[in-house]
């Protein structure tokens, strides 16, 4: 037999030897696809005598095209001096163009062969241009938006004059002039963007037979690699390349299309043998990675879905661990959880043969902060994939900078971050002079914009920008400070009376707390209370949610006792400051964020008591961390900019500065000042080396397609995380999120274990939200599935288990029962939630104490979840019947709220009057709602 056809299973042979005419390979995870390709290429050169550089194949990645290079080159034991062509399709087409753009041009005109390329910053300069000479304000229609929908057009073939056509309002209007213009200027420019290097190619080789057909005459066979993942003009681009021969090979599967956001349209696979209808199909369906348990568990996940072909893969791997499920209490939980079994993974593989490796996967990069911090805590390196490390990112930074300010003005680092970011009109021309002031005059550059503002140095619009800007800092600082609420109120009732503009903003008084001197916070003269419940609540519109009227409330009973009786809810307790309003003074001092607590009037076990909880602050306290960083979140406008962007990458942020707030939430939790806070992110930062040789992986997701480790960990598995809230209304974007998880479980080669947290905090709250678990977790059968959250299998922490370095970190050590024993959380205490307030069904079915409700309910948790898969628990179930009440809602039903939107009843429970109803929205995430009052609208 053929050396390149040996250890190959019959299939494998086909897709190998079946070079001639259109073939689709459809290959299930896992059955040596990348084994076939490089195969392929070598079987062609060596056994067909085809010319290397008649061979091209396109790869997603640079990196996927380097490697297959090289294991093409080892296959042919490195013999062949001409090479195939390997390449992404952005690099093929820039090699196109670099030789035959020209061919384009009509009558000498149009680009040249030295065209440049523009990324995003080059793009943005110039539709700032075009929004400019349209009169359009940037911040009314963002460089950003515009160049999404600019892409998407041009990724779906429409030019400025069509989308114009099909514009339904005047924004989408705007955005076609402007369109018009960016394309005008890039030609002027001699510019490509990363569109049009596909867009360019395909009409080069559309318009001129004779390019074309001297491509087709160079390239005889054609590989397409991850074709599920094609966009339309690439499919296009296929085609044409394909030539009148048809010598192409696409290979892909299309359970592992999971990149629709960026226009990839799975239909290109689906659709692939009616558009080549002598094509040979082969179906690779015998996966080599993993165990047979593994493999059945992801196919049962994927067979949900209906957009598929349909293979039945299977695996030689009999048998295999059962996959793993544990529910942990909490997001922290989970992260020490897994960073347990790692640990105790490396330990076991320590001296057995082979590197061991091992991955933990999750859906959006904010969640690698738990599992780093996690980790770090047990001292075990880890390799983060697709992102920096958490405190590296972009966002995170600009808001670590904010509270930097807050804490010193002075730190002109933090300051140049974040001066102009979000984009508030302090251009460069305003920044020059003012560091050009501090230069001249050994002034800090805050002390600068302050000078400027004085004496009145800049153009009006820059004063006004440069002022707005003081103010937030100030404001920010000045909460740092004991009875900030008062003042603040009085501030906003002084400026109703404040005439505008900037010569009156210039005085110290009118910036509300007054400027800063250096190494003190000079706070207002002292004003009369004006009544800080209701001006607060215009004062400071946070921009996120604290929950509609109806809601069932998540505050703590004392607050609770304020409740709007009629209603039954008290909307006030969801905002942070409703607390300073609404309840008397405590004698005992919350402790300063600023500076360390005072040990004799506060010790770290009473932060944790009821009655100092440190998620509520006293009157006459500063304000929280968590309060620090949504002031600055919502102030500075920087959440409401990337709201604006609407792109994935704007929504990832977005959800990165919401676990910075859980960051803080946290750190409140354990007593930490800011310093402590900015202190512990700072380490965090600098102490992040990767090392090559990292046995833990953490990546998310998407970034794992094509790698396989043997044990793999999928945290998150909850509703509105996994599948993502977005997508849950939607089936199509619900189907491609069981792709995700069909992806995410079929990378495992030994063990898989899936965690989720019963209860995570949302954008720091808090209070964490109760979740709802996965429903892919449910699509596995129970037979596959063992539960890790026995006592037995439980882990046992201790604190010598933490990285002594860091323990330095944390105010108070873990006790041991509070990790996974969850002592605390079972009491109810630090983890009060609406559903300890409101159990009345289930309390109502059940003998035991409230006071052990917490442990109890996570039996009936875990209980239910095996329940419904037909497996044998110990516990009874607990019958309660499913009422339907006025509305007729059930589980299922698919809804719209007013404020929500779209989403789908979880649960009902109660009747008459006090029936609630639990819904998980697809922007929201799970509300418990007073079914009365609550507004649904059946769908
Ligand atoms: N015929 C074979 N005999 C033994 N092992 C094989 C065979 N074919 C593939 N494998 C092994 O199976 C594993 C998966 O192969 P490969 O990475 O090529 O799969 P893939 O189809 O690209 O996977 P995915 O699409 O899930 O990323 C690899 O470890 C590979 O070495």
């Amino acid at each position: 037999m053929n050396r390149l056809l040996q250890n190959m299973n019959p299939q494998q042979q086909e897709g190998i030897q079946a070079v001639d005419g259109p073939v689709l390979l459809l290959a299930g995870a896992g059955s040596g696809k990348t084994r076939v390709i490089t195969h392929r290429i070598a079987y062609l050169i060596e056994e067909r005598g085809v010319l290397p550089d008649s061979i091209l194949a396109v790869t997603f990645t640079n990196k996927a095209a380097k490697e297959m290079a090289e294991r093409v080159e080892k296959i042919l034991n490195h013999n062949s001096l001409a090479k195939p062509t390997l390449a992404t399709f952005h690099s093929f087409c820039v090699r196109v163009l670099r030789r035959d753009i020209e061919a384009l041009q009509i009558n000498g005109k149009g680009l040249t062969r030295a065209f440049a390329i523009y990324d995003e910053t080059d793009q943005q300069a110039v539709v700032k241009t075009a929004l400019k000479r349209l009169s359009i304000d940037d911040k009314t229609l963002k460089p950003r938006v515009v160049l999404g929908r600019i892409s998407w057009a041009k990724n779906h073939m429409i030019d400025p004059q069509q989308y114009f056509l099909a514009s339904a309002n005047p924004m989408e209007e705007k955005i076609a002039h402007v369109f018009e213009i960016y394309k005008k200027e890039l030609l002027k420019a001699n510019a490509l963007d990363f569109d049009d290097l596909l867009l360019e190619t395909v009409r080069l080789l559309k318009s001129s037979a004779e390019v074309r057909e001297r491509y087709n005459r160079r390239y005889r066979y054609l590989l397409i690699d991850e074709y599920q993942d094609t966009n339309h003009p690439q499919y296009e681009l296929m085609t044409l390349l394909a030539g009148p021969e048809k010598n192409v090979c696409v290979v892909g599967d299309e359970d592992q299309s999971i990149y629709s956001w960026r226009g990839a349209d799975i239909k290109n696979i689906l659709e692939f043998e009616k558009d080549f209808p002598n094509v040979r199909t082969i179906r690779l369906e015998q996966n080599y990675r993993s165990t047979q348990v593994i493999l059945e568990g992801a196919s049962a996940v994927v067979a949900q879905n209906t957009q598929r072909k349909g293979k039945t893969l299977w695996t030689a791997r009999e048998g295999g661990s059962l996959i793993g499920y544990y529910e942990a209490p909490d997001g922290e939980n989970e992260a020490l959880f897994v960073a347990d079994h790692i640990r105790k993974y490396l330990r076991e593989a320590d001296g057995q043969e082979g590197l061991p490796r091992c991955a933990v996967l999750y859906r959006t990069n904010s969640q690698s902060r738990l599992v780093e911090e996690a980790l770090r805590r047990y001292n075990i390196q880890y390799h983060m994939v697709g992102g920096f490390s958490f405190y590296d990112r972009a966002e995170v930074k600009d808001l670590l900078s904010y509270m930097k300010l807050a804490l010193n003005p002075h730190d002109s680092i933090a300051l140049g971050r974040v001066i102009n970011s979000p984009v508030r009109g302090i251009g460069k021309t305003t920044l020059e002079t003012l560091e050009r002031m501090a230069l001249s005059s050994g002034m800090s550059t805050w002390d600068a914009i302050g000078a400027a503002i004085k004496d009145k140095l800049l153009p009006p619009r820059a004063l006004t920008a440069l002022g707005n800007f003081r103010r937030l800092i100030e404001d920010a600082r000045a909460m740092l400070e004991p009875d900030f609420a008062e003042k603040l109120s009085a501030d906003v009732a002084g400026d109703a009376s404040l005439p505008e503009g900037v010569a009156e903003q210039s005085e110290d008084v009118s910036f509300g707390f007054g400027a800063a001197s250096d190494g003190e916070l000079a706070i207002a003269a002292a004003t009369e209370d004006t009544g800080a419940d209701t001006s607060f609540d215009t004062s400071f519109n946070f921009g996120f949610d604290f929950g509609p009227t109806e809601e069932m409330s998540t505050i703590a009973p004392e607050n609770a006792a304020n409740s709007d009786s009629s209603q039954g809810i008290d909307s006030a307790s969801f905002n942070p400051f409703a607390s300073v309003a609404s309840k008397t003074k405590h004698d005992k001092k919350f402790p300063s964020i600023v500076s360390r607590r005072d040990e004799e009037t506060s010790t770290p076990s009473e932060v944790s008591t009821s009655e100092d909880r440190p998620a509520f602050r006293n009157p006459g306290d500063p304000a929280t961390l968590p309060e620090l960083i949504k002031f600055l979140n919502d102030r500075s406008g920087y959440i409401r900019a990337l709201e604006e962007e609407a792109t994935p990458e704007a929504f990832s942020r977005i959800e990165n500065l919401k676990e910075l707030a859980n960051a803080a939430s946290d750190a409140q939790e354990r007593g930490e000042t800011l310093h402590e806070f900015l202190d512990h992110a700072a380490l965090i930062s600098d102490a992040d080396s990767y090392s090559e040789e990292a046995r833990v992986t953490l990546m998310t997701l998407h970034a794992a397609k094509g790698l396989e480790f043997p044990l793999v960990f999928m945290t998150g598995m909850e509703e509105g995380l996994f599948p993502s809230s977005r997508t849950m209304v939607d089936p199509t974007g619900l189907e491609e999120e069981r792709r995700l998880c069909y992806v995410g479980m079929t990378r495992a080669m030994d063990t898989l274990v899936m965690t989720r947290a019963r209860y995570r905090r949302r954008y720091g709250n808090d209070m964490p939200e109760s979740s709802v678990p996965s429903r892919f977790l449910e699509e596995v059968p129970s037979r596959l599935m063992e539960d890790l959250g026995s006592p037995a299998a439980r882990p046992q922490f201790s604190t010598s288990d933490y990285d002594s370095g860091y323990r330095g970190a944390y105010a108070t050590p873990y006790p041991k029962a509070n990790r996974f024993g969850s002592k605390n959380f079972d009491e109810g205490e630090r983890h009060y939630n609406y559903e300890d307030e409101d159990q009345s069904g289930e309390r109502a079915s059940r003998s035991s104490s409230t006071g052990k409700t917490s442990a109890n309910r996570s039996m009936d948790n875990i209980a239910s979840f095996f329940a419904a898969r037909g497996q044998k628990i110990t516990r009874p179930a607990i019958e309660v019947a499913e009422p339907t009440g006025k509305t007729g809602l059930k589980q299922g039903m698919r809804v719209r709220h007013p404020k929500y939107g779209e989403g789908i009843v979880f649960r009902r429970e109660g009747d008459g009057d006090d029936a609630k109803i639990t819904v998980q929205f697809q922007q929201h995430g799970v509300k418990k709602l007073v079914e009365k009052f609550a507004q649904l609208e059946r769908l």
